[in-house]
C-alpha cells in the first residue's frame, strides 16, 4: 500500500520482457547437461573480472536480479540427502533429495548476491550465487571465505544472467557453511587452524568481534567451547557468543547462550544482562523486566542494567496502555537514520477474525465500541527499510529484483526490505509466525519450518507476502502532509513512499474505501486510529489505494485493486460509482466545468453572486446521487463545497461560509446537530464521523478561524473536532497547536 511500483516505468518493462524471453529459452533447456568450459578458464575469467571491478563504492550502480520460478527450500534432513557432483548437475533443475560439498575456490564478489568460484571434490568448478545473506545493518564481512566448505542442499542450476552457468541460492537455509575443524569437511581440504585452545578461540573470536565480523567470531567462540574449557572459560565464551549474536540480531540465539550462562555455576552478572538485551530483541519487555528487576536489586550499582531497565519499563507501559510521548518520537525521528524508534507495539481493542466482506479473509475487529480519534493500535514495524523522500535513489547500490512469475518489481528499498526480513526470520525463528500467517495468495509454503534444528526460510514466501502486505510510508506523517510539510507535495503519486515496511498486525485491515480507520507513521511506528464511532464486532477498514481524484478514477481504482491485491472494491463508494452511468458523468463534467469558471482557483475575485450559482450547481450535481453520503461518501461535491466556503468568506458572507463548509462534510457523511450562525447558539455536536478525507481539518480549522471571528461561543466545540480530525490524520494531537496555533 502506497509503495512506489516501478513496474510501470518504461525501461524497467522493456528489461522484464527482455529477460522473460531469456528465461523461457533457457526453461527449453531444462533437466539438460550444461556444457562445461575449462575450469582454468571459469576460475581465470571470474578472478580477471573481481580484479577489474570498478570501485563501486565511487560510482552509482544498479544491481538487477531475475527471480526464477518459485522453488520451494530443503525441508529434507541432511541424513537423508546423497551427494552428488558438480557434473551431476542438470540445467533449470533443483535437485531434489541431493547436496552438493564445495569448497570456495576464489574470494567473494558481491553484487545482489555473494558471489564466489566453488569447487567439489574433483576439483570441478562452478559460480555460486548466494542471496539475502546479509543484514543490510551490519558490517560487510567474508561470507564466501576462500578455502572455506560449504553444502548445497537441493541446488538449483541455472544459465547466468551474464552467460555461464550458476549454482543460485535463494533459501538462506539451503546452505550451510562448515567451521574449519567439521568433520564432514574431506581429508584433503582439511586445514590446521591456529587456535589449539579455548583461551585462543577466545582471543581470536574477540579480534573478530572487535572488527563487526560477528558471523566469524561467533564461529570461533564455538570453536573455543569444543576444546574442553575450564568453567570460567566456558561462562566467558558463552557470554560473548551471545553478545555476538546480539550484535548480528540473532536474539533467539542470544537468548538461549544467555539462559546457559544464568544456570552456570559462579555466574556473572553479565549473564542475566545479556538475557534481559536478548529478551528487550524479541519485545518481551515483560519478561525483561523481571530479570532486570532482580539484577538491579542485587547490583545496584550496575549502570547498564539500571539503562536498560528504565527503558523495559518504558516500553511495558506503551504496550500496555498504549500512552506515547509523541513529540520525544517525532524529536528521535528527526535524528535516527533509519529511524527505527525504541518503542513498544501497543494492541488495541482489536482481533483478527473472519472477514464480514465477500472474499476478504481475515479482517481486523473492533472487540470493544470506539470513538472517533480512539488509538486501535500502534505498531512497530517487524522490518523497514529507509529512502530519503526527497532523494530516494541516493546510495550507490541500487538493487532492483524483478519477478518475472509475478510481473512484480521491486526496487531500493522495497528489494532491501526482502533482504531485512529474510535475515530476521533466519535469525529469530520465534518470530517467524506473526509473517508467514500474513496473507500469502495462492503460493503453497513447505510445512515444516525448521530442519535439523535450523529454521526454514522460504525467500520465495516472503516475496509473495511482501507485496500484499507492504506499507509505503514517509519519515512521519507530519513531515511528509502537505498541510505540515516544508516540501511541496509532488503533484502525481502524492501518497506513493519510497520507505517502505510491514507491520504484521496493521495487515490484516482489510480495504474499503469508505474506510473507518486512519494510519499516520512516525519513523518505524503505524499510529492507527478510528476515523469514527465504531460499535464493538466492527470490521476496520482503509483504503489501499488512494482517494480517486476524479469521477471517472473508478475504473482505474480497481485495475490497481485487482492487479496489486486480487479483488474488486464493492463499499458504497464503488457501488455507486459502478451504477452510476455515463450521461450522468457527463452531467457533472459539465457541472464541474461551470462551478470552475464561477468561482475557480484561477479567478482573483468573485462575486457573491457568482458563488450562488455555483453553490446552486453543486446542488445539482448533489442530486446526482442515488445512495446517501453515509453511504457513498460525495468526494468531488465535498472538495467544491470547500472552495465555495472559501468564495462565501471572501465576499464578507461568513453565515453562508460556514454552511459550505458543514456541507463539505455532510457530502462525507457527517452528521452534525447545530453549529449553524443562524437561530440558536447551539455549538455544533458530531453525531456521526464521515470519510476522513485530507481536506477534513482543513474544514475544521476554517470553522474555527470564521467562528472566532463572527461566533466566539463556538470556538471551543469547533477546535475540539478538529483536534479530534487531526489526531486520526496525524496520528497524534500533541503537535496540533504547533501546526494550527490555539483556539483562542
Ligand atoms: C493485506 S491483506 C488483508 C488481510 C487478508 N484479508 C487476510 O486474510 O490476511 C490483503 C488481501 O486481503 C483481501 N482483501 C482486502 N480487502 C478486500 C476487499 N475489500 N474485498 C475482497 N478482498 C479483500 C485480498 O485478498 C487482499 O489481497
Amino acid at each position: 500500500m502506497d509503495t512506489h511500483d516501478p513496474s510501470d516505468i518504461p525501461e524497467f518493462l522493456e528489461m522484464s520482457m527482455k529477460q522473460k524471453k531469456n528465461l523461457q529459452a533457457a526453461l527449453l533447456r531444462k533437466g539438460q547437461p550444461p556444457q562445461w568450459h575449462p575450469r582454468q578458464m571459469m576460475l581465470g575469467q571470474f578472478l580477471w573480472k573481481l580484479q577489474h571491478k570498478v570501485d563501486r563504492s565511487q560510482n552509482f550502480n544498479i544491481g538487477t536480479s531475475f527471480v526464477p520460478p518459485p522453488y520451494p527450500p530443503c525441508v529434507t534432513p541432511f541424513s537423508e540427502l546423497t551427494k552428488v557432483m558438480i557434473r551431476d548437475l542438470v540445467l533449470e533443475t533443483q535437485h531434489r533429495g541431493k547436496y552438493l560439498l564445495l569448497r570456495c575456490a576464489t574470494p567473494q564478489d558481491r553484487m545482489t548476491a555473494v558471489m564466489a568460484m566453488v569447487e567439489d571434490e574433483v576439483d570441478e568448478t562452478i559460480l555460486l550465487q548466494l542471496y539475502h545473506q546479509e543484514h543490510p545493518d551490519q558490517a560487510r564481512e567474508e561470507i564466501l571465505i576462500q578455502g572455506r566448505t560449504v553444502i548445497v542442499k537441493e541446488p538449483y542450476l541455472k544459465e547466468a544472467a551474464t552467460g555461464g552457468y550458476a549454482l543460485r541460492v535463494d533459501h538462506v537455509s539451503d546452505v550451510e557453511f562448515l567451521a574449519p575443524t567439521n568433520e564432514r569437511i574431506p581429508r584433503r581440504w582439511r586445514t590446521s587452524p591456529a587456535e589449539k585452545t579455548a583461551a585462543a578461540w577466545k582471543i581470536a573470536g574477540n579480534a573478530h568481534f572487535n572488527k563487526s565480523r560477528h558471523r566469524a567470531a561467533i564461529e570461533a567462540y564455538t570453536e573455543g567451547l569444543g576444546c574442553s574449557p575450564t568453567d570460567e572459560e566456558r561462562q566467558i565464551l558463552i557470554l560473548n557468543r551471545s553478545m555476538a549474536h546480539l550484535k548480528a540480531g540473532s536474539f533467539d540465539k542470544a537468548l538461549v547462550d544467555a539462559d546457559v550462562a544464568v544456570l552456570s555455576p559462579g555466574a556473572s552478572e553479565k549473564a542475566p544482562f545479556r538475557k534481559a538485551q536478548a529478551l528487550y530483541g524479541l519485545a518481551r519487555f515483560r519478561e525483561c523486566c523481571d530479570v532486570l528487576k532482580v539484577l538491579c536489586s542485587e547490583h545496584p550499582s550496575n549502570t547498564p542494567a539500571k539503562d536498560l531497565f528504565r527503558r523495559a519499563v518504558a516500553r511495558l507501559a506503551e504496550e500496555t496502555n498504549g500512552r506515547y510521548d509523541f513529540k520525544a518520537m517525532h524529536a528521535e525521528a528527526a535524528k535516527l537514520r533509519p529511524p527505527h524508534l525504541d518503542h513498544a507495539t501497543f494492541v488495541g481493542p482489536v482481533a483478527v477474525r473472519p472477514s464480514g466482506i465477500s472474499g476478504g479473509g481475515r479482517g481486523l475487529f473492533t472487540t470493544a465500541a470506539v470513538s472517533a480519534g480512539d488509538i486501535l493500535l500502534c505498531e512497530k514495524a517487524f522490518a523497514h527499510a529507509y529512502a530519503d523522500e526527497s532523494n530516494p535513489l541516493n546510495t550507490r547500490n541500487v538493487t532492483i529484483l524483478i519477478d518475472t512469475t509475478t510481473d512484480n518489481m521491486s526496487m531500493g528499498a522495497q528489494a532491501e526490505l526482502l533482504d531485512r526480513l529474510v535475515r530476521k526470520l533466519h535469525q529469530n525463528p520465534s518470530l517467524s509466525k506473526a509473517i508467514t500467517d500474513l496473507h500469502h495468495g495462492d503460493y503453497n509454503p513447505v510445512e515444516p519450518t525448521s530442519v535439523d534444528g535450523f529454521p526454514v526460510v522460504d525467500s520465495f514466501l516472503l516475496r509473495r507476502i511482501i507485496p500484499l502486505n507492504t506499507f509505503g510510508c514517509p519519515l512521519t506523517t507530519l513531515s511528509s502532509h502537505p498541510r505540515t510539510s516544508s516540501t511541496p507535495a509532488p503533484k502525481d503519486n502524492k501518497s506513493m513512499f519510497h520507505s517502505c515496511g510491514i507491520w504484521p498486525l496493521a495487515s490484516y485491515i482489510n480495504h474499503s474505501c469508505t474506510s473507518n480507520a486512519c494510519r499516520a507513521f512516525i519513523g518505524d511506528m503505524m499510529i492507527v486510529r478510528a476515523a469514527r464511532s465504531l460499535p464493538a464486532d466492527t470490521e476496520i477498514t482503509w483504503r489501499y489505494v488512494p482517494p480517486p481524484a476524479e469521477p471517472t478514477a473508478y475504473l482505474e481504482r480497481q485495475r490497481l485493486l485487482r492487479k496489486s491485491w486480487g479483488f474488486m472494491c464493492r463499499c458504497g463508494e464503488c457501488r455507486e460509482a459502478r451504477d452510476t452511468p455515463g450521461s450522468v458523468l457527463e452531467t457533472r463534467k459539465a457541472l464541474w466545468k461551470e462551478v470552475w469558471e464561477l468561482v475557480g482557483a484561477q479567478r482573483s475575485t468573485v462575486g457573491v453572486e457568482s458563488v450562488r450559482k455555483a453553490e446552486k450547481a453543486v446542488a445539482r450535481w448533489a442530486a446526482t446521487y442515488k445512495r446517501s453520503p453515509g453511504e457513498a461518501p460525495r468526494l468531488e461535491v465535498s472538495n467544491l463545497q470547500v472552495m465555495m466556503a472559501a468564495r462565501y468568506r471572501a465576499c464578507g458572507e461568513p453565515v453562508e461560509s460556514v454552511k459550505m463548509a458543514m456541507g463539505a462534510l455532510n457530502s462525507l457523511g457527517f452528521f452534525i446537530e447545530g453549529g449553524d450562525l443562524q437561530g440558536e447558539e447551539k455549538p455544533p455536536v458530531v453525531k456521526e464521523w464521515g470519510l476522513m478525507a485530507d481536506h477534513v481539518v482543513d474544514c475544521w480549522i476554517f470553522l474555527r478561524d470564521v467562528s472566532q471571528l463572527v461566533a466566539p461561543w463556538r470556538v471551543d466545540a469547533v477546535e475540539k473536532h478538529a483536534k479530534t480530525a487531526y489526531k486520526i490524520c496525524w496520528g497524534e494531537d500533541e503537535t496540533f497547536e504547533k501546526t494550527f496555533g490555539g483556539g483562542k
